[in-house]
């Protein structure tokens, strides 16, 4: 009978420059030696979110976001960025939301959320193209944002978010709020939808569907209808103040 002999202890297993203090894994997509060398189309970078935003949004349509308080653009990323956003949405460790208050109200709202924070790949290039847009509207609303916050969002089936709006009483630090969806293949069967009642008083249904991007007036009343499917998004603010724009610690 052949015997195997095992070498595995008394090998030592060699590696090539162990991770350490001195040698720090790559995992950061701005770490230096992979955007100095390793830059390959297949790389996700902060180009595959770069949106022209001033080209997406015609005089017209920012002048109907002042009068009716509201907006909705579709087809707002390339392919690429759309995929690792729905791709990244899927592989987070999410956290049940919190009102205000600190207190956790499921009757109120339903999502469970991951606040954005630079440890995100896809997520994070998306908050700097959103940056992109506000800078937008700084120039050409003098809307005074400072900085933005988002968090991936994901409803499962049976929850929605009662109407609320975004500034809780007696607050103003957010300006204007976006969410961008992340389903494909929504359907009015799904429920789930944004209402959102707009200055005039009017009430409008904006459908969950993955490349939208619906941006809205903090202040105006909105609900997320119930989902009857998992329902995934990035909810996103523009703030007037100077907050550190992570309000979560990153474990
Ligand atoms: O997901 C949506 O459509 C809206 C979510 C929302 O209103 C919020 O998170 O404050
Ligand atoms: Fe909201």
């Amino acid at each position: 009978m052949t015997k195997i002999i095992s070498n595995l202890n008394v090998t030592n297993l060699m590696v090539d420059e162990p991770i350490g203090p001195d040698n720090p894994p790559l995992l950061e997509p701005w770490a230096k030696s992979v955007s100095d060398s390793l830059v390959t189309q297949d790389i996700l970078q902060m180009s595959d979110f770069a949106v022209r935003w001033d080209e997406r949004l015609t005089d017209t349509q920012l002048d109907r976001f002042v009068e009716d308080g509201w907006l909705v653009l579709d087809d707002v990323f390339m392919d690429k960025a759309l995929l690792a956003l729905q791709a990244e949405s899927g592989f987070i460790d999410y956290r049940d939301a919190e009102l205000t208050a600190g207190v956790r109200v499921r009757d109120i709202r339903g999502d469970r959320i991951r606040w954005i924070t630079k440890n995100f790949f896809a997520g994070y290039f998306y908050l700097q193209s959103i940056n992109a847009l506000a800078t937008l509207f700084n120039q050409s609303l003098f809307a005074g944002i400072r900085h933005s916050e988002a968090h991936y969002a994901c409803y499962p089936a049976g929850f929605g978010y009662q109407w609320h709006s975004d500034n809780p009483a007696g607050r103003d630090e957010r300006v204007i709020s976006a969410v961008f969806y992340l389903n494909d293949e929504w359907t009015i069967n799904d429920g789930g939808a944004l209402e959102i009642v707009d200055k005039h008083g009017i009430h409008h249904n904006v459908m969950p569907m993955a490349n939208r991007l619906v941006i809205f007036d903090s202040d105006l009343q909105h609900q997320v209808q119930i989902a009857h499917r998992q329902r995934y998004s990035i909810a996103t603010w523009m703030r007037r103040d100077g907050l550190v724009p992570f309000v979560e610690e990153d474990n």
